[in-house]
Order: C-alpha cells, then structure tokens, then sequence
C-alpha cells in the first residue's frame, strides 16, 4: 500500500482480536493504520458512509458455512444508506476456532472434559464452521449468538455463575484472558473465511491509494454486480446473466437475498471476473449498460483484484 497520505482509519468487527480484527491487521500490515472496532457490520458501513474511517473489512463468505448473509444485506442496501461504498479489494483468512473457558475453570483440559458446559457463545457464522464437534459433544446446549466471537470470549472472561464456553480465536483467547479447553475444533481445517475491503468512493484518500496485492501470473478483476429482475417475465433472469457471457465476464458467484418488496423476489449479486486486456477493458461498463435495460434496478458494487489465485 502507498503510505505517501496521514494515517488511514480501517473499520472491523469488534471488540478487539474477533478473525476480522486479525484480517483488517494482516491485510493493512504494511501500514500503520489505525484499526478501529465496531458492534456491528451496520456501524462499520455507517462510519465508512460517513467517510470516518477510510476502509472497511467485512466477512462476505466462509469455505464452510456460506455466505454471511448479514454483509449481503447491507451491500444490498435497499435504503439507499450507503451508496458510496463500495468493494477495492478482499483478503483470505484461515480461521482456526478454538473452544474458550473462563481461566482455570478446568484444570484438567479437555481430556478431563465432563460434558458441565451449559451455554456457548459465538458469532452466527461460526456454528456451522464447528457441527462436528457441537453434534457430538455439546447436543441441546444452549447457544447464544453474540456480536463477534472475540464478543462471545470476553462474556465468558467475566461470567462467574454459568459453565460457559465461547467459540473464538487463540488470540481472543489471550486477549481476553480465557483458557483454550479444544484447539482446531473448526470441521475442515482448509477452513477460510473471505473478507471484503470497502472503500467510500467518494472519498479522495482511499482513492488515492492502491492496495498492494501480491504478484500472480494472471491477476483476475473480480466485479460485484446486484440487480433486481420482474420475476413475471420468464427469461429475465437468463437474460441478465447472458450479459455477463455477451461482454466476455466470467460467472463465479450467484447469491440472493429477499427483496423485502414482495414476498418471494429476491435481489441477486453476481460476481464475475475477467483477466484485463485491452479488448475488454470496458466490459464492466458496458455490461451494467445493458443491464439496465432488462433489469428493475442494477448497481456497480466494485472491482478488485483477485486473491485466491495468490493462495493456490
Ligand atoms: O466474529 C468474528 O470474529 C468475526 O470477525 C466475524 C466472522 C464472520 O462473520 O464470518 C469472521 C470470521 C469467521 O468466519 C467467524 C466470524
């Protein structure tokens, strides 16, 4: 990253050591920006809206789980809150989940485990990230969806009457001071969770600034596209999609949230990507012309290079 600007302001999930505060570290680590948390995803696309921080790192997809269903809605922005922000780049975590309790609470570890934890803290995208393990130990425990993971192991941190675990990261494990009872307990250890980097693109410092991305051979630009389609029309949906084929961009990614206009119409994000040349230079623009003749509505949601090429 180009440093030759003040500090850069960089919004996370908090509190403090959740996996976004590590992917918003790690991918602004050459810079000495100052990394600042959030209570939610909302609050993180609000300060960017309002152009108080620079960037935003948000979670969009887990190997696992899926989507994070939560980001889909705030890029889909049905308010018109944030209409400036938009995705410049994305980053690939490994994520590693370990199973926390309050420190000392059981001095045996968990070859010595007698099945005492009655409630369990996390983040809604980490339960499906561990059934294995929940299936076979923790069957009709009670679980409570929290903020953030690093949120679920400061609870546990302070709770004195419950058996209690949160379901973290190591690091939150020693930020917060809790004991690690389970390392690994994720169900594949390929497990990844896909972060996007959000820019306002009004904004003249993040502009002005290009993220450095690693060298491939072939860098792919990836595009985030959504629109909305009159679901009476049979083939509007494939005449959407024969855009993308018709200017060259290739198809990655479909996903779909409610409308929340009708019931059962949906708002579809299309990822897609494209090797540059000069032949396809303006494929994107021209792309989301012609949507906008067979679409209700259609909304450029940014263009970054490709990181999951570096990773394989
Ligand atoms: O709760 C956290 O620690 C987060 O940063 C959020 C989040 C997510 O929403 O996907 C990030 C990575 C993991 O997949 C689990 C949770």
């Amino acid at each position: 990253m180009n440093m030759t600007l003040g500090r850069l302001k960089v919004a996370f999930l908090g509190p403090r050591a959740s996996f976004s505060h590590q992917a918003a570290a790690e991918s602004f680590g050459r810079t000495s920006a100052e990394l600042l948390p959030h209570i939610t995803f909302a609050d993180a696309f609000s300060a960017l809206q309002q152009q108080e921080v620079d960037y935003a790192v948000i979670p969009c997809e887990n190997s696992t789980n899926g989507s994070v269903v939560q980001t889909l809605d705030l890029l889909a922005d049905r308010n018109d809150l944030y209409k400036d922000v938009k995705v410049c780049g994305e980053y690939y975590l490994t994520v590693h989940h370990c199973l926390l309790v309050r420190k000392g609470s059981y001095p045996s570890g968990w070859e010595g485990y007698d099945g005492s934890i009655t409630k369990l803290y996390t983040h809604p995208q980490a339960w499906g990230q561990c059934e294995l393990l929940l299936s076979k130990y923790f069957k009709g425990v009670e679980r409570q969806d929290v903020s953030s993971t690093s949120k679920g192991a400061e609870i546990v941190s302070k709770e004195m009457e419950e058996r209690s675990a949160a379901i973290a990261s190591r690091f939150a494990a020693d930020f917060h001071g809790v004991d690690v009872l389970k390392e690994n307990i994720e169900d594949r250890a390929d497990n990844t969770t896909r972060f996007l980097i959000l820019r306002n693109m009004r904004a003249e410092r993040a502009a002005q600034l290009e993220l450095e991305q690693p060298a491939t051979a072939v860098t792919t630009h990836k595009t985030l596209i959504s629109f909305a389609i009159d679901h009476s029309l049979p083939g509007a949906l494939a005449n959407a999609l024969l855009i993308f084929k018709a200017h060259g961009l290739n198809l990655t990614s479909i996903n779909t949230r409610p409308s929340l206009k009708r019931a059962w119409q949906y708002i579809f994000f299309v990822e897609c990507g494209r090797t540059p040349s000069d032949e396809n230079r303006d494929a994107v623009i021209k792309a989301l012309n012609d949507l906008r003749h067979v679409t209700e509505f259609c909304r450029d949601l940014g263009t970054w290079k490709d990181q999951l090429g570096a990773r394989i």
